[in-house]
């Protein structure tokens, strides 16, 4: 705490102003009166960051002292955002920020506004990883995350005509004030080549093609900076940096191909959250990072440590999807090749480290890399990969015994991700309770069956810093008033307001919060996209990636019964509603992409009904992003969670709405279920088919059209579309969609319509009784504990990890 009070005092006395003066002289190089609003924010963020810096000292020397076990998590993704205010929030010193930032004529909340989002990642799992970074750090997990440092995040989503188009993104044209660059942690990884045996019978690979991985560190601070972990980011430069044979020939491209090809590695994230490409530089990016991590931490390892085989001891992995699998090859030839191990040996001290997580059961989202691709790619790990597989067959099967498919790693040409990853591991878990018990029972239920205790639950969560205490400072404030300090880092607390639904008063300044963000966000949309839209509607929300089994159609499709009974029956109870929308869909995924543009066509034709305008507003803001999420979610009076029931393993926004006293509609999915367990039913509107009459249905023959002619609502907003009433411009532009939905809908959106349409309409007869509303949505924050991404870190400490939380 010494370490915190210097904080404090190097920042109560306007030294905080000092050192951003100082750095914007010295590290920015501009005068007060020639910086611009980015210069400001490099020298606060600098000035921030030096704040972080003696605390991380003190991280790292205390787990040397104290030898602690270290967790690795390993991740393709990490969807951070932006910094700049987490840190400030974390370090609790917003008000002298804000009070700097003043004295130099500086708007603090336009610097912020300023920072690019760090977007490199997609979507759920991505986001998990920088929530989980914020945990372990607030908990005392010694951790460090693994990642590339992608020159560029996810795609800029921009709208022609309501069609998505991609523009690169570009968050590195600035410098990013938060890293430093390690030179010192320099690796080079290999690619192709061959595997020769050596006369003494070791084995040696040689690689035809080499890269350097050159390591960038960023501090993550924990609450009150009381402990500080790193983000290592891996970026690829070439062995070679340029090859001066070709420049004096003048051919300039040939003399710069080697940088480009190795620069290439790191280039990009790839921006698919669902179904893999399959690309040659996806394999090589997932190696390149898995294997410069390892490499890492060995080294870190046997620099205090003598027998490798004591590693379990000292380092846990986690591997966040199948993504960083090939960590189990790769650790075992390091130990066999390297440290000249045994084969059964390495395999047992490797999986002595290795954790698995799981994130989807879509079967086309489980990654399988060709053989022959993984022959030419990884030829020396292509043998290990064949070892494993054999290895667990003799541990698993009598030698005449067959061996379902569903247990082998190498099956029809292809290297399945997910079971190496799992018969690697140690232990595998999933995200939601619902999605664990389906892992067992459907994609890994053979290998279960064999490994009856390796697979556990470990409910997903997300930060209360960022999420609650950081983009909702007016129900933070009252919670902190009702509940006082602390909630930020035991969220359990927040129970204590449970009773207080029952208070008038405590409502009423509940729905005022709630009303606060409201009108920020109407402001927002106006200065950003100079939309309009009522601020006392209801603010109906659905924000997630484009998705067919995320069913943004089905949301669509009601928003368009709803407009056809308002217009038929004008009377009817509907509630104001601004339905917003907001995600992008992979560019290669052309059903997703036709589902923005339908909901843009509606939303054209909705928005110009003079008869409907006061009642339905949609709006679909281009971009969505996590600093968006941020204006979003604490502006929500519903969250929209209907995905397929069984097909969303978690989610996580979900929790984020709850938290902020929105109320969810959904199905009962991944952590619907768990959110209903706490809210109560008096609490949520679930509606729909479950997870097992999905499987039946399916089972059974399920006949779409049939769904529809049963519904007339539904029949009729499917006729509309499919005449062309919101395209005139391009009346069949739908065919392929309401084909779809007519043929085959494999995500139940007509089965499960009419029970949508329904729920909706409770919700519009709970929305017009306010107290009764605002009660609920008391009761929706309250036991939102449970979600908090340090009770899911606390869970991986003590079952999955075995190492100490504290700080
Ligand atoms: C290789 C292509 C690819 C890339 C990413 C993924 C991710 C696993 C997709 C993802 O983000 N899954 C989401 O993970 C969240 C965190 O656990 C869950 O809350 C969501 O339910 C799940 O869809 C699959 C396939």
């Amino acid at each position: 705490h010494g370490l915190q009070a210097l904080a404090r005092a190097r920042t109560a006395s306007g030294d905080l102003e000092n050192a951003i003066h100082d750095h914007l002289l010295y590290s920015i190089g501009k005068t007060t009166a020639a910086a611009s609003l980015a210069d400001w924010r490099m020298a606060l963020s600098r000035a921030v960051r030096d704040l972080v810096v003696d605390p991380w000292f003190e991280t790292t020397r205390r787990i040397y002292a104290e030898d602690r076990k270290r967790v690795y998590y390993l991740s393709m993704e990490f969807l951070i955002g932006r910094l700049l205010e987490d840190a400030v929030l974390n370090l609790g010193i917003e008000d002298h920020a804000r009070r700097a930032m003043y004295r130099f004529g500086v708007n603090y909340d336009e610097v912020v506004d300023d920072e690019p989002d760090a977007a490199l990642g997609n979507g759920g799992l991505g986001r998990l990883a920088a929530c989980f970074l914020d945990s372990m750090s607030t908990v005392g997990v010694a951790a460090y995350g693994y990642g590339i440092r992608y020159e560029h995040g996810l795609f800029k989503q921009r709208f022609r005509e309501g069609w998505q188009i991609e523009q690169p993104e570009d968050w590195l044209t600035q410098v990013h004030p938060w890293e430093f660059q390690r030179s010192e942690s320099v690796y080079p990884i290999g690619f192709g080549g061959e595997v020769r045996q050596k006369e003494d019978g070791r084995t040696v690979w040689e690689p035809a093609e080499t890269v350097l991985a050159a390591a960038y560190d960023t501090p993550v601070p924990g609450w009150r900076g009381r402990w500080v972990n790193t983000l290592r980011l891996w970026s690829a430069q070439a062995t070679q940096v340029y090859d001066l044979e070709p420049f004096s020939r003048g051919d300039y491209l040939a003399a710069a191909a080697p940088a480009v090809l190795a620069e290439t590695i790191s280039r990009v994230l790839y921006p698919d959250d669902s179904t893999p490409q399959g690309k040659e530089l996806r394999l090589k990016q997932e190696f390149f990072f898995t294997a410069a991590s390892l490499r890492d931490l060995v080294r870190r390892f046997v620099a205090h440590h003598k027998d490798i085989r004591k590693l379990p001891e000292k380092v846990a992995v986690q591997l966040n999807d199948t993504h960083p699998a090939i960590a189990g090859p790769e650790l075992v030839r390091i130990l066999v090749d390297e440290h000249g191990l045994e084969f059964d040996e390495a395999f047992l001290v490797a999986r002595g480290c290795l954790h698995y997580t799981n994130h989807t059961l879509m079967p086309e989202a489980l990654e399988r890399w060709p053989v022959d691709l993984m022959w030419r790619v990884l030829p020396r790990h292509m043998q290990l990969i064949e070892r494993i597989d054999e290895a667990h067959a003799v541990s698993t099967h009598a030698a005449n015994q067959p061996r379902p498919d569903s247990v082998k790693i190498i099956d029809g040409g292809n290297v399945r991700m997910g079971d190496l990853a799992f018969i690697s591991a140690r232990k595998v878990n999933g995200v939601s309770a619902l999605h664990t018990d389906l892992m067992k029972r459907t994609v890994f239920r053979d290998l279960h069956a064999l490994h009856p205790d390796r697979i556990v639950n470990q409910t997903n969560g997300v930060t209360p810093r960022r999420w609650l205490a950081g983009c909702n400072p007016a129900l933070a404030s009252l919670l902190t008033e009702a509940v006082g300090h602390g909630w930020e880092t035991d969220l359990e607390q927040l129970k204590v307001i449970a009773p207080l639904a029952d208070d008038a008063g405590f409502r009423t300044r509940f729905s005022k919060a709630k009303q606060t963000n409201k009108d920020l966000l109407t402001k927002y949309l106006k200065a950003k996209l100079d939309i309009t839209v009522d601020p006392t509607a209801m603010f109906d929300i659905q924000i997630k990636r484009i998705h067919e089994y995320k069913r943004q159609l089905m949301n669509i499709l009601e928003a368009a019964a709803a407009w056809n009974e308002m217009k038929r029956n004008p009377s009817a109870p509907f509630a104001p509603r601004v339905r917003i929308f907001g995600g992008k869909a992979a560019p290669g995924y052309a059903m997703a992409k036709l589902i923005i543009k339908l909901i843009n066509d509606i939303g054209r034709t909705v928005n110009a009904d003079e008869e409907t305008r006061d009642r339905l507003a949609i709006v679909y803001p281009p971009n969505y992003n996590v600093s968006m999420a941020e204006v979003l979610i604490p502006a929500a009076d519903l969250s929209e969670q209907i995905s397929t029931a069984g097909m969303e393993a978690s989610g996580t926004g979900n929790m984020k709405f709850a938290m902020n006293g929105a109320l969810t509609i959904g199905t009962l999915d991944g952590a619907n279920v768990e959110i209903r367990e706490r809210v109560g039913d008096e609490n949520i509107f679930i509606f729909g088919k479950t997870a097992d009459e999905v499987t039946e249905a399916r089972e059974q023959g399920y006949d779409p059209s049939a769904a529809i002619a049963a519904s007339p609502r539904l029949a009729e907003v499917v006729e509309q579309i499919a005449s062309g009433l919101f395209s005139p411009e391009d009346p069949e532009r739908y065919r392929a969609l309401v084909d779809n939905l007519r043929g085959h809908d494999w995500f139940m959106v007509c089965a499960d319509f009419d029970a949508y349409y329904a729920a909706q309409r409770e919700v519009d007869a709970a929305w017009a009784d306010k107290n009764a509303w605002a009660r609920s949505a008391v009761l929706n924050t309250a036991p939102m504990g449970w979600f908090s991404s340090d009770r899911t870190i606390r869970g991986y400490a003590k079952d999955v990890w075995e190492v100490d939380a504290r700080v």
